[in-house]
């Protein structure tokens, strides 16, 4: 299989498992930078596809044949996983227990979920092997130019990683958007999170294409400029900026634009629903990334989708002036942005205390600047927020957003007000909205919630001018 003939004593600096779409790109950024490395894949396509990749970039080879990889590679040994996540580290790692020796590090740069990264740290532990659970963002072209990676395990074993790790992430103003988060599943917990706000922010975004076009009849060309512009100003992401291209993309199979040719069903592998289902375990409200969930799977019922359609007229378009419209959508999707970045990290903050990862919100926030999907400009400020006020509760309780979504606010509601009047469903804006305004009201009906649970159950509740647990005996009529 090699081509480069290296002596077959330990000689590669790195070696990575699984030489799909990001293991091929991660580890041609990692020989880029300067780091013999040697990937292993069982598929010979595959390993042969690297190696012809890797010519031009020297210092990579690949092997099918798993313990000529573990032999070539100096110790202790650094290995990198970027296979489906699920059974098939489980599978990687049972066969990685039989050859490995004390010492030697496993990285999982996959989606695990965050338990599962616990519960193999444990097992390699026991045999002496240290496990490392780094997420890793930014899909192909981010893991082959500079990925955000974010890594979590044992403080001693990150000094190891680290140089490999500073030089292939992604850069902003220098800085390596890379860095230690924390012990046990910090890293891949970190990962499901930003994963989680991708769902929101992708949501969002797709609700301003609709009523774009439904109230304001923007053409993709209209659509393309738009997002361009809007990429140029706070809503400056990777995500607008996408989508900005994505609208001039012609449709390679015939006429017209791509876009329009796409089946209206997004599919999910499961990160956003996990961080759905960790912060209602957590207690900790996101509702955004809940109906950004939600909304796939609405979206996966196309059936009745249409059959609904069919019995249930759409009240009349009322065409909104593009300018207005446009002006709205911005400081609406922008506000949404701020929401979907405030719930996941105070996500984030109730993790950290409840499984002791120590997270310090203003560097994930830092490493989330570039090289990922959810990276944005208002990342920045974010940061700083964090800086600032460590202990800060929620985001947009931070003083340096406050006069900014106060600003926003009237856009949002007069978008989702004509939204609603028009039938077209802005779920993930509607939450952001909804939970901004609870989130701001001192007084919610929850006493009413809580006369109800004791009406009917003798749940007790609280009451407002005295300590203690009451119940009554409500009078029934
Ligand atoms: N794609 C993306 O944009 C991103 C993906 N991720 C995560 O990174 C991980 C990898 O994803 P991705 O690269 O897309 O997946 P791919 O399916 O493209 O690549 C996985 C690779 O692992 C190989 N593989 C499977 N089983 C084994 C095994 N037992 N031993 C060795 N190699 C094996 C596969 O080979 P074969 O195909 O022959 O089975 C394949 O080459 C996943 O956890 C994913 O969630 C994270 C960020 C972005
Ligand atoms: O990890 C990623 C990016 O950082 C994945 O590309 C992304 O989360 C895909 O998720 P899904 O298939 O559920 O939309």
């Amino acid at each position: 299989m090699d081509t480069h003939t290296p002596p077959r004593e330990p000689f590669f600096e790195f070696g990575l498992i699984g030489l799909g779409v990001m293991g091929r790109n991660f580890i041609l950024n990692v020989a880029e930078n300067g780091f013999r490395a040697l990937g292993y894949d069982l598929d010979p396509e595959k390993a042969g596809a690297l190696e012809q990749e890797g010519q031009q970039v020297g210092q990579v080879a690949a092997t099918t044949d798993l313990s000529e990889f573990v032999q070539r590679l100096e110790r202790p040994r650094k290995i990198m996983l970027l296979v489906p996540a699920g059974a098939v580290v489980d599978q990687v790692l049972d066969q990685l227990l039989q050859v490995l020796e004390p010492g030697d590090i496993v990285v999982d740069g996959g989606n695990s979920y965050f338990t599962d990264t616990d519960r193999r740290e444990a097992r390699l532990r026991e045999a002496g092997l240290h496990y490392f659970g780094a997420g890793v963002s930014g899909g192909a072209e981010g893991a082959r130019r500079g990925p955000s990676i974010m890594p979590g395990g044992a403080p001693g074993v990150y000094e190891a990683l680290r140089p490999v790790f500073e030089a292939v992430a992604a850069k902003f103003r220098g800085e390596p958007c890379v860095a230690y988060l924390g012990p046990g599943s910090a890293g891949n917990y970190v990962k499901m999170v930003h994963n989680g706000i991708e769902y929101g922010l992708m949501q969002l975004t797709a609700e301003c294409y609709q009523v774009l076009t439904a109230l304001g009849g923007f053409s993709n060309r209209d659509l393309s400029k738009l997002f361009h512009r809007w990429n140029q100003g706070r809503l400056q992401s990777f995500l607008v900026e996408i989508t900005a291209e994505i609208f001039q993309q012609p449709d390679p199979l015939g006429d017209g634009d791509l876009i329009d040719r796409i089946l209206d069903k997004a599919r999910q592998k499961g990160t956003g629903k996990w961080t759905s289902q960790n912060a209602m375990d957590l207690g900790i409200p996101v509702p955004t990334i809940d109906i950004a969930v939600t909304t796939r799977a609405i979206s996966a019922l196309k059936p009745a989708r249409q059959q609904g359609e069919g019995q249930y007229p759409k009240p009349e378009p009322q065409t909104v002036p593009a300018d207005l419209l446009e002006t709205d959508c911005e400081a609406a999707l922008y506000f949404g942005f701020l929401m979907t970045y405030a719930q996941g990290l105070h996500q984030l903050s109730a993790a950290s205390a409840e499984y002791g990862y120590g997270l310090n919100l203003a560097t994930v926030a830092r490493i989330w600047r570039a090289g990922c999907i959810i990276r944005a400009a208002a990342l920045d400020a974010i940061s700083g927020a964090y800086e600032e006020d460590p202990g800060l509760e929620n985001l947009l309780l931070s003083k340096r957003f406050v006069p900014e979504i106060i600003a926003c606010l009237p856009a949002a509601r007069a978008l989702l007000v004509r939204a609603i009047a028009q039938g077209i469903p802005m779920p993930a804006l509607s939450a952001s909205l909804s939970y901004f305004d609870a989130m701001t009201t001192a007084r919610l009906p929850m006493n009413l919630v809580q006369a109800q649970r004791d009406y009917f159950g003798s749940h007790t509740y609280e009451r407002t001018d005295r300590e203690g647990a009451f119940h009554t005996h409500w009078k029934k009529t």
